[in-house]
C-alpha cells in the first residue's frame, strides 16, 4: 500500500477559485515530470501549464509546490497542485493523474501515511480530524492544542515514567543476587503509585474535553403549552419550532444548535408531558423523557399562570434548570424557584442567556492543559490505572514487571507506539552493571 502514490482534492468539493490536488508516495516526481515536464524547486510555488501525459491536451495553467521526503506532511515525496477550482479542471487532473500511475487516496490515508512515517502520533493525528471537524472557536482551540502533541506530550512522558520504572523492576528480577541499592522493590511501587494518582486526576476532568468535542445536550421540557418551543425560537433567533396556542403541539424533538462560549450546543425541543391523548403524542412524550435521560442539563419550563405540574416537578434534581415562563402574567401561587423569563416580551432572556454560558463552561473545558477528548483515551487509561493498581498488590517482582508491561501497553495504545524494547537499553545503561 505504501508503494502507491495517492492524491487527492484536498480542498471542498464544486466551483471555487482555487482548488489544491494534494499527491505523496514515491512516484510524485515523475507524475511531475509527467505532468509539468519539469519539476519545480523544493517548497517554492512555481507556474507550470499543465498536459494530460497521453493526450499532451492543455489540463490548466496552475502553481505547483513539490515537497520531497521527509520534510512533508505525510513523510513521503509530495506535491500540491493549485487548480483552477473548476469541476472539469479539477477532473481533468484527476484523470491525468490516474493515467500516470497514480491512484484516488482513501479517507484519511494522507494522515495515516504520516502517522507510519513517524510524523505524528494517533493523537495529533485524531486532533487535526477534531480541527476539521471544529465549528466553535473553542473547540478549534483544543484541536489546535491536541493536534500540536499537547497529549502526545503528557502521555508520552507517562510512558517514559513506566518504561524506567520497568527497567528498575526488571533489574530486581535479572540481577537479585548482586548489589542492588536497598529498597528497589518498594521505591518502584511507590513511584508507580504516584503516577496512578496523577493519572486519575487526569481521567478526573468530568469528560470535559470529551464534552467540548462533542458538544452538549440541553433538553428543553414542560408542561403542554408551558412555551418550550417559544423559549427555543428565542434562544437561537429564529423560529425553529411551531408554536400554537393549542398544547401537544410539538411532538417530534426539534434541535437547533448555538455556540455558548465557544462550546456547540444542542437544544432539543420537546412534547409537552402529560397522559397523552393518542398514540402520536404517546410516542412524543416517549422520546422527550429519552432525550432528558440523555441531557446534559435538562432545562425545566412551567408556565407563570399554570400551577407547577407534577410530570415536570419530578424531574428536578442535579442537571435540572428551573425556568419560570410567562412572566408577564401573574406568577401562580407553589412555582418551584428558578430564572424568571418572558419568552414572549423577552425579559430575563438575556439572564437565561447568561446561564445557560456558565453552565456549559461549567461543564465542557474551554481552555489550558491538555484534556483528553475521547472514549478511546478514558477506556485505555482506566486500563493503565488498573494495571498499576495490580502492581500494588502483586505479591512478587514477576508480577509487578508483567503490571508495568500493561500499564505501559495501555498507554502506547493511545499514541499508537508501544516500545516496551526500550526497557533492555534502560536497564543497562542506568544501573552499569557491566556484565
Ligand atoms: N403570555 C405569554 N404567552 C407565551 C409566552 N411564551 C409562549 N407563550 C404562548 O404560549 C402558547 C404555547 O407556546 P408554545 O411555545 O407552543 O408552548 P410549548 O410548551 O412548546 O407547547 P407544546 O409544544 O404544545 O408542548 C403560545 O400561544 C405562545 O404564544 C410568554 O412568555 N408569555
Ligand atoms: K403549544
Ligand atoms: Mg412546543
Amino acid at each position: 500500500m505504501n508503494g502507491d502514490t495517492i492524491f487527492a482534492l484536498a480542498s471542498g468539493a464544486g466551483r471555487a477559485a482555487v482548488a489544491v490536488m494534494r499527491i505523496s508516495g514515491p512516484a510524485t516526481r515523475g507524475l511531475l515530470e509527467a505532468l509539468a515536464e519539469r519539476v519545480p524547486e523544493p517548497r517554492r510555488a512555481s507556474l507550470r501549464r499543465l498536459r494530460h501525459p497521453g493526450t499532451g491536451e492543455a489540463l490548466d495553467q496552475a502553481l505547483l509546490l513539490w515537497f520531497p521526503g521527509p520534510a512533508s506532511y505525510t513523510g513521503e515525496d509530495s506535491a500540491e497542485f493549485h487548480l483552477h477550482g473548476g469541476p472539469a479542471v479539477v477532473a481533468g487532473v484527476a484523470e491525468a493523474l490516474v493515467a500516470a500511475g497514480a491512484r484516488p487516496a482513501e479517507p484519511g490515508e494522507f494522515t495515516r501515511r504520516a502517522f507510519l512515517h513517524g510524523k505524528l502520533d494517533l493523537t495529533a493525528a485524531e486532533g487535526i480530524a477534531d480541527l476539521i471537524e471544529a465549528e466553535t472557536a473553542a473547540q478549534r482551540r483544543q484541536a489546535l492544542r491536541q493536534a500540536g502533541g499537547a497529549l502526545a506530550r503528557l502521555y508520552g512522558s507517562w510512558a517514559a515514567r513506566l518504561t524506567a520504572l520497568l527497567a528498575r523492576q526488571e533489574a530486581f528480577i535479572e540481577f537479585e543476587d548482586e548489589d542492588l541499592p536497598a529498597g528497589l522493590d518498594d521505591e518502584v511501587a511507590a513511584a508507580a503509585a504516584v503516577l496512578r494518582a496523577e493519572i486519575l486526576a487526569h481521567l478526573a476532568d468530568g469528560g470535559r474535553g470529551e464534552r467540548l468535542r462533542e458538544g452538549l445536550l440541553v433538553a428543553i421540557l414542560g408542561a403542554p403549552n408551558a412555551g418550550k418551543s417559544s423559549l427555543l425560537n428565542a434562544l437561537v433567533g429564529r423560529e425553529a419550532a411551531i408554536v400554537s396556542a393549542r398544547a401537544g403541539t410539538t411532538r417530534d424533538v426539534v434541535e437547533a444548535r448555538l455556540d455558548l462560549a465557544g462550546i456547540p450546543v444542542t437544544l432539543a425541543d420537546t412534547a409537552g408531558l402529560r397522559e397523552a391523548l393518542d398514540e402520536i403524542e404517546a410516542e412524543g412524550v416517549r422520546r422527550a423523557r429519552l432525550r432528558a435521560g440523555e441531557a446534559d442539563l435538562r432545562l425545566l419550563v412551567f408556565a407563570a399562570d399554570e400551577p407547577p405540574d407534577a410530570d415536570t416537578l419530578a424531574l428536578m434534581g442535579p442537571g435540572a434548570l428551573v425556568v419560570v415562563n410567562k412572566v408577564d402574567l401573574p406568577v401562580a401561587a407553589g412555582m418551584p424557584e428558578g430564572l424568571h423569563v418572558s419568552a414572549r416580551s423577552g425579559a430575563g432572556l438575556d439572564a437565561l442567556h447568561l446561564r445557560l454560558e456558565a453552565e456549559a463552561v461549567s461543564r465542557a473545558s474551554t481552555m489550558g492543559e491538555a484534556t483528553l477528548t475521547r472514549p478511546r483515551h478514558r477506556a485505555a487509561l482506566q486500563d493503565a490505572v488498573s494495571w498499576l493498581g495490580e502492581l500494588e498488590v502483586a505479591p512478587v517482582p514477576e508480577l509487578r514487571a508483567e503490571a508495568l508491561r500493561a500499564a505501559l501497553r495501555a498507554i502506547g495504545r493511545i499514541t499508537g507506539h508501544i516500545g516496551v524494547e526500550a526497557v533492555l537499553d534502560l536497564v543497562f545503561g542506568e544501573f552499569c552493571i557491566g556484565k
